[in-house]
């Protein structure tokens, strides 16, 4: 039988299981499978997916992130952070600012640290994608999907799409309590339209510095926070005029809340938690 080490960790309820692969080595043919497994919560240990801690030739860190369907995503808010507390909190990062490699480029992460421990990073995480054909999204290629009529089973609605590296779809609603989460959400995250599938969030404007929002995670359902869906949920609202660039807002997720800036220089910060669950040793 073989077998690895784990450490389960959340950011906002959003967790997943980490592999350190400085000290771990898993076949790649294994990786999507072993997602699926692990993230079981009957048959395995039970989270939102898996993500991998690697060695990087261009940065100290590399994020390599997989669904529960073992799908292999190429950006994750969430999980940037939970990596970046680790690499500080295992001494595989020294400085308190560094870069982590992900599938769709570098992000800068900064740590605040109280007696060792890493309470809550800050992700400078780059500019945002705009051009439909960066989503990517069916149809002309060079313009951005901004309020743009979307029919779903001949009911008309109006989405906004951003990419934060991985690509995601923004509904607004009146009240987020009754955003159809679990009947729109998995819809439209395999809509043809949408030929990578799609993140799909609704977004409750509170005001210009305030969001109420849930999702619906390509490749893992209901989560309780996406990290780039509340990015691509802050760019969205400042596209449609309803919150204002360059000041912090404040996106109130189910599984509490983040705090993200669309800088006027073009990029995207976001700060938030990260938390250690446990650790333990993984049979397959
Ligand atoms: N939970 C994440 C995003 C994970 C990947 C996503 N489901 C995808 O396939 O793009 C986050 O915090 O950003």
């Amino acid at each position: 039988m073989n077998q690895f080490s784990f450490t389960k960790m959340h950011g906002l309820g959003n967790s997943y299981i980490y592999v350190n692969l400085f000290e771990e080595t898993l076949p790649e043919s294994l990786l999507s499978p072993l997602a699926v497994k692990v993230a079981n919560v009957n048959t395995g240990i039970g989270a939102d997916g898996m993500i991998l801690i690697c060695p990087s030739d261009i940065a100290p860190v590399k994020m390599r992130i997989f669904n529960s369907d073992g799908s292999e995503g190429k950006n994750c808010g969430n999980g940037l952070r939970c990596v970046a507390k680790y690499v500080y909190e295992h001494g595989i990062v020294q400085e308190p600012s560094f870069f982590i490699e992900t599938l769709s480029g570098l992000v800068k992460a900064e740590v605040t640290v109280e007696n060792g421990i890493v309470n809550s990073v800050t992700v400078d995480m780059g500019k945002p994608r705009l051009q439909r054909s960066q989503i990517p999204m069916a149809g002309p290629e060079a313009e951005r999907v901004v309020a743009e009529p979307f029919e779903v089973d001949g009911k008309w609605y109006e989405i906004t799409a951003v990419s934060m590296g991985n690509s995601h779809v923004i509904f607004y609603v009146d009240d987020i309590t009754k955003a159809p989460v679990t009947t729109l959400g998995p819809i439209v995250e395999k809509d043809k339209r949408f030929p990578e599938g799609v993140n799909v969030e609704f977004v409750e404007v509170v005001n210009d510095h305030e969001l109420h929002f849930r999702v619906w995670e390509r490749g893992s359902g209901v989560t309780q926070a996406c990290g780039t869906g509340a990015c691509a949920a802050v760019v969205a609202s400042v596209l449609n005029g309803k919150t204002a660039r360059d000041k912090e807002t404040l996106v109130h997720l189910a599984g509490g809340d983040l705090i993200i800036t669309w800088t006027k220089e073009g990029n995207v910060r976001m700060t938030g938690p990260a938390e250690t669950i446990c650790t333990g040793v993984y049979y397959y």
